[in-house]
């Protein structure tokens, strides 16, 4: 059979299709579409265990199965941290346009961060970016760069505002190329240093999350342009009220001063502090909260003693 060719905007499965996988037998039905991007399609798929599950679909059987072995290799060492999406089956299937390739992984809730810190307000972001801090900072004490960072492959939980990462295609050990990446949080693309996977490559990633997340019309006009211009990036980040309070920091990682996410964190930090006070003010004159702002708040004060406790 010939494999599935991704061409049509037509989804490859709809809601409530049932997937057998041809060689381990395993039953899934599909719920809904999750996402997609230029590798595969995501459903949200039900078990015959009943356990609701994460269904990544591609073309590329490489791609698949090497996502799918870069997440198992991060389980094995992570020791219960968490470095991603549980992952479990792998197969092919046969599908009425063709052979695809799946594998199976745990289900992240979550919404985009986008959305999120209009309804929560701006000052979230450092919360949000520390919370990447993290795991960036376990990520690489274990010799491995994410590589493909950008706010489309984080989700945050809507109630404790905890972030998770997903498409873990890029993750690249230490010194090698990192082969998956997109042009507006690649170094690379900006003329602003090499592909090479190491810590400072993710560093660049996350400061442009920063930019695409607070000031995302400046993203898109400067992406549009037909060669990257990174003074035009660097003037007009300099200049934008919006990053203002950012600026400093975003200075110290492209000019090369900051290249690792522990001493990134470090200045962070005092943003995370600000951000909370801000909520802390603006909240304690308006009408009772509800339960989630609680959580969340929580939730990042937590963050913040945890890191005192570790690390000062
Ligand atoms: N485990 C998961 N749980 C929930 N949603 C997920 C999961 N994995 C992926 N998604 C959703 O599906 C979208 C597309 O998935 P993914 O980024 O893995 O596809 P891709 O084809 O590799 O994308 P890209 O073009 O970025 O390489 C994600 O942005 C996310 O919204």
């Amino acid at each position: 059979m010939a494999t599935w060719q991704p061409m049509s905007s037509e989804p490859l499965f709809r809601a409530g299709v049932p997937i057998c996988g041809k060689w381990n037998g395993q039953r899934y039905v599909v719920e809904g579409l999750l996402g997609r991007g230029a590798n595969g399609e995501v459903y949200a798929v039900k078990a015959g265990s009943g356990d609701r599950l994460a269904l990544k679909v591609s073309s590329a059987s490489s791609d698949i199965a090497l996502e799918h072995k870069i997440l198992q290799n991060l389980q094995g060492v992570a020791r219960g941290f968490d470095l991603g999406p549980l992952v479990f089956d792998l197969d092919d299937v046969d599908t009425k346009r063709g052979k695809a390739f799946f594998y199976v992984m745990e289900q992240v809730r979550g919404s985009s961060l986008a959305p999120f810190l209009q309804r929560r307000g701006r000052h979230w972001a450092a919360v949000l970016m520390l919370q990447v801090c993290t795991f960036l900072e376990r990520l690489h004490q274990l010799g491995y760069c994410f590589g493909d960072l950008k706010v489309e492959n984080c989700l945050v939980d809507e109630q404790s505002g905890r972030v998770r990462l997903v498409d873990f295609g890029g993750v690249t050990p230490f010194g090698r190329g990192v082969k998956e990446y997109t042009e507006w949080y690649d170094r690379a693309w900006w003329g602003q240093g090499s592909r090479r996977a190491e810590a400072s490559y993710d560093l660049f990633a996350l400061t442009m999350m920063v930019v695409a997340l607070l000031a995302p019309d400046l993203c898109q006009k400067l992406s549009a342009m037909s060669t990257p211009n990174f003074s035009l990036l660097l003037q007009s980040a300099m200049s934008d009220p919006r990053l203002a309070p950012w600026q400093e920091l975003l200075r110290a990682v492209w000019s090369g001063r900051v290249t690792t996410v522990g001493r990134f964190r470090e200045r962070l930090m005092l943003l995370v502090e600000a951000s909370l006070n801000k909520e802390r003010q603006e909240k304690a004159a308006d009408a009772p909260r509800d339960f989630s702002d609680w959580l969340l708040i929580c939730s990042a004060a937590t963050l913040v003693g945890v890191f005192c406790l570790i690390f000062l």
